[in-house]
């Protein structure tokens, strides 16, 4: 009993330990937001946008160094770092330099070629000058730009461009050194001391403090700081070198009405990040003097915030007083130094090599953290736990959607050029923006998440649910406004990085690119992107076609630019699914990817709006489901969601389009899965699969595993024709599906408590949604977890009248009320899949009537749907569900079900 109680006390120490105040949510934020902007600002080099790039460089680094700061400010405790959040930094640090290195040349570029004909600036794109960078909206993380995420894999390997290279043989093979450059070259690089994000409350205190603080000298006693800025932070635009000083004006203006007692005092003290100074042997001082240096040199980097670099990095450097002057002066100036990292570990070709490799990597590369080489026990021991850190990332595991709303480019029909670039070369692109049809994305956060293939950006701003308020870039046209931002409807805690990749990911190196080494060729693939240029003519079919997908909205991606950010989006959802596979305890390697690519759906949203009446139907998901996953404080202990819901009814009545609606309503990732995705002939692997399935559904909560046809899995299983293995598989099945649920009803201990802070709650967002048109034939274990039955019946009236006026809303027509009145009359029995192919086949009657002359008539001379092209096709198209077939449903209803018209 004592023992009990002391394993209890000791239990909820740890949790108590291992819970607050992990950097790792805000790292793979800001990793999966550098990443996913290098993206966007590599495509809009390729189309040789080169002064828009330019700014998004300087914005990206610039943020990204301060969040860093910041970041390692807050969590100032190195030691408790966990593995991943270590790899993460070096991760962040790495993509930094790259972003750098890209700044310089794309300075370059600019200067060399100040005005480029052929190419419309943002400027002539934009009347309102809207820079990538006005961020009015978040930025894209490959996670967070998931709500309700439909994944689908693309494990398609030869198409992630495993041959190419991300790299430049101009460049030094390992390039994170930054060569310093001489001041007099250097742009007056305004800082852009402005995070698109806060990270915390705390954090948000400590930039204000900070810009405070630096504006200091500056700064004009308005005294009217409110608690207006934590909502609407005052960004500087960094549009244009030109008008840098309009900026620095404004972004003092701006800045100065801090409130100074709301603050608190923002003190960067690189020694903060190490302790036990004196206890390290002489090669570890020498190291860490390194990386105090670089790290002084990100402090000085912030204290040079809003003032030109060049000009005030003499003065930080003398104020510093921790370290050497002589040391600081090596450090670049526009380069912030940043802790150096080693060269790439050696090749591996396979997967569980390539982890093992990485993670030694990580250990490595990280300097004075590495545990064998540090004697810090802390350190030593912190690299040593790696199941604690796996569980913490189970997490922050991110997903991504495939749905893309691609940007336009059309191919220049001059260009030829067809060689493979990388993201390190000059971009030499025959892509060319020619008549961009589709508006430049508002933010860079937008464009990046669309070239990544986040459909509900846009929606999101003005469809979300989840608020948080952001900080924008302030364009110098609307200077006075400065607007809070929505956060979009993304699970806030699901970052998209790949840790392990992360750490290596930007590595110029060449010899790295040959590497088959998943992790890294897959960042870097992801980040470079090297692009195929050998067609440079313009099919005018597909310019046509893609012209007029993007006037309709429906752009799909035609261009080579496109292709590339297609491929890129393949190879972060590969990361990340290596990711998800790679930190899995317990579970079959390839049973994991086989889930993946068979089982994890992305794209092909669908909204309750879609769906035509099934109200019922709708609020009971909503309650089961929906609203629990978006709100899991207020669904705990005797409220806890339910596990299971089952959707009967007869065929073709929108069972799986609710199924889907759930899952984009509550921003959960779908596995839609049917016995064939969980069969195997090979004995005892069918279980590995469930197990898979079951433990990444954790890993990626909130998640749906959505199991259509159930009874073909879920038979019952007193049928003597069953075999073995499918026994195997329902037994597997119903055990993993019972770990879902809390041993005892109304046992959370946080329920009262009112604690918002029940990290685990993610792992119990699984719900197993079922559909089927058998329900009588379900195993009774089965139908038991099935908590909610939800009968799902032939479309009524009104669902039909609904449904019939939302398919024809976007035909020209000629159906009056009227005319829908009989519709409905005549489409009684109908289900809503019938009524889909009937509208489906009236739509076609216009056409059919033409003939051949369909081939040369004007689309507008097309005539309009009629009544009677509805009729016609009723002579064909018959309802596919019997009477008979009805009762059952209705008998079965009434006696196991709710119904849910
Ligand atoms: N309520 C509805 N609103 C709009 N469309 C519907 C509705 N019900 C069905 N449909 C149409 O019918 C098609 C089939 O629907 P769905 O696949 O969801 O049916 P189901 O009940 O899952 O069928 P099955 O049981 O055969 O799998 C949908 O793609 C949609 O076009």
């Amino acid at each position: 009993m004592e023992s009990q109680r002391g394993h209890h006390i000791l239990t909820r120490l740890t949790k108590i330990r291992k819970r607050p105040q992990q950097p790792l949510t805000d790292f793979t934020e800001l990793y999966s937001r550098i990443a996913n902007e290098t993206i966007y600002f590599l495509n809009l080099e390729e189309k040789k946008r080169y002064k828009d790039a330019l700014q998004g460089w300087k914005a990206l680094t610039t943020d990204v160094l301060f969040k860093l700061t910041l970041i390692e400010h807050n969590y100032p405790s190195i030691q408790t770092y966990t593995k991943d959040e270590l790899s993460l930094q070096n991760g962040i640090r790495e993509l930094y330099h790259k972003s750098v290195m890209h700044l310089e040349r794309v300075q370059k570029l600019v200067r060399e070629e100040p005005v480029r004909k052929d190419v419309p600036s943002s400027k002539t794109q934009n009347t309102h000058r809207s820079s990538s960078f006005t961020r009015t909206t978040e930025p894209p993380s490959a996670f967070h730009m998931v709500p309700g995420r439909m994944m689908k894999t693309l494990r398609d390997r030869s198409a992630y461009g495993y041959k190419k290279a991300y790299s430049n043989p101009s460049l030094p093979a390992h390039n994170n050194n930054i060569s310093p450059k001489p001041v007099e070259e250097t742009e007056s690089v305004r800082v852009n001391f402005v995070p698109s994000k806060p990270l915390s409350n705390t954090a948000t205190k400590q930039y204000k403090k900070a810009v405070e603080h630096h504006d200091r000298p500056l700064k004009k006693e308005t005294g009217v700081y409110s608690e207006k800025y934590a909502s609407e932070p005052i960004l500087i635009d960094l549009t244009n070198d030109e008008d840098d000083e309009d900026d620095y004006e404004a972004g003092i203006e701006e800045h100065s009405v801090f409130d100074e007692e709301e603050s608190e005092e923002f003190e960067f003290d690189v020694s903060d990040y190490y302790d036990n100074y004196s206890e390290i042997d002489e090669e570890e001082q020498r190291q860490r003097i390194e990386t105090l240096r670089s790290l002084d040199g990100i402090q000085q980097r912030m204290s040079d915030l809003s003032v030109t670099s060049s000009l005030s990095s003499n003065k930080s450097t003398e104020s510093s007083g921790h370290v050497p002057e002589s040391s600081l002066r090596s450090l670049p100036n526009t380069a912030p130094a940043l802790p150096l990292l080693p060269p790439p570990p050696p090749s591996s070709t396979n997967r569980a090599s390539s982890t093992g490799t990485i993670k030694e990597y990580n250990l490595e590369s990280y300097g004075t953290m590495n545990p064998s080489k540090t004697k810090h026990p802390q350190i030593s021991k912190l690299m040593k736990t790696s199941n604690a850190t796996s569980l913490k990332s189970t997490k922050s595991t991110p997903t991504l959607i495939a749905k893309s709303t691609p940007t336009c480019v059309a191919k220049s029909k001059n260009n030829s050029t067809s060689t493979a670039k990388s993201a390190t070369s000059s971009p030499t692109s025959s892509l060319t923006a020619s008549k961009p049809t589709l508006q430049k994305p508002r933010t860079a956060a937008m464009a990046a998440k669309k070239v990544l293939g986040n459909r509900k950006v846009v929606n999101n701003l003005t469809n979300n649910t989840v608020k948080k308020t952001r900080p924008v870039l302030k364009s110098k046209t609307t200077k006075s406004s400065v607007s809070s931002l929505k956060k979009t409807s993304i699970h806030p805690s699901r970052p998209a990085i790949n840790p392990k990749a992360s750490s290596q990911s930007t590595s110029s190196n060449k010899k790295l690119m040959k590497t088959s080494n998943a992790s890294v060729n897959k960042v870097n693939r992801q980040v470079s992107a090297p692009k195929k240029t050998e067609s440079s003519k313009v099919d005018p079919a597909k310019a046509d076609s893609t012209k007029s997908e993007l006037t309709t909205g429906n752009a799909t991606p035609l261009t080579e630019g496109n292709e590339d950010s297609e491929v890129d989006k393949k190879a972060l959802r590969e990361i990340l699914e290596d990711e998800i596979i790679d930190s899995l305890q317990g579970v079959d390697k390839q049973a994991a990817e086989q889930i993946f690519a068979e089982i994890v759906v992305h794209g092909d949203e669908v909204h309750w709006d879609d769906i035509a009446g099934l109200e019922s139907a709708k609020y009971s998901l909503k309650e089961a489901v929906v609203y629990p996953f978006l709100r899991p404080d207020l669904f705990r202990g005797l409220r806890e969601p339910v596990r299971g819901m089952l959707l009967f009814g007869p065929p073709g009545t929108g069972k799986t389009m609710l199924a889907r609606a759930v899952a984009t309503e509550s921003r959960s990732t779908f596995f839609s899965i049917s016995a064939s995705s969980l069969t195997s002939k090979y004995l005892g692997e069918s279980e590995k699969l469930v197990r898979a399935l079951f433990a990444i559904a954790k890993k990626l909560s909130p998640s749906i595993v959505f199991v259509d046809e159930i009874d073909s899995i879920m038979g019952s299983r007193n049928n003597e024709n069953e075999n073995e293995s499918s026994r195997r598989i329902k037994n597997e099945f119903l055990v993993q599906w019972s770990s879902l649920s809390s041993a005892a009803a109304g046992s959370n201990k946080n329920e009262g408590t009112g604690s918002n802070n029940n990290n685990d709650e993610d792992d119990t967002r699984v719900l197993v949604l079922a559909a089927t048109n058998l329900p009588w034939s379900i195993d009774e274990a089965a139908r038991r977890r099935f908590v909610r039955r939800q009968y799902i019946p032939l479309p009524e009236d009104q669902t039909r009248y609904v449904q019939l006026k939302k398919l024809l809303s976007y035909q020209k027509h000629t159906l009056t009320d009227l005319d829908f009145d009989e519709l409905v009359k005549i489409t009684e029995g109908f289900s809503g899949s019938d009524i889909t192919s009937l509208a489906k086949d009236a739509a076609m009657g216009p056409l059919r009537d033409l003939g051949d002359k369909l081939l040369e008539t004007d689309r507008d001379m097309i005539r309009p749907i009629g009544l009677v092209d509805f009729k016609s096709s009723l002579q064909y198209i018959k309802p596919s569900v019997s009477q008979d077939g009805l009762v059952k449903y209705e008998e079965w209803a009434s006696q196991f079900g709710s119904s849910g018209s």
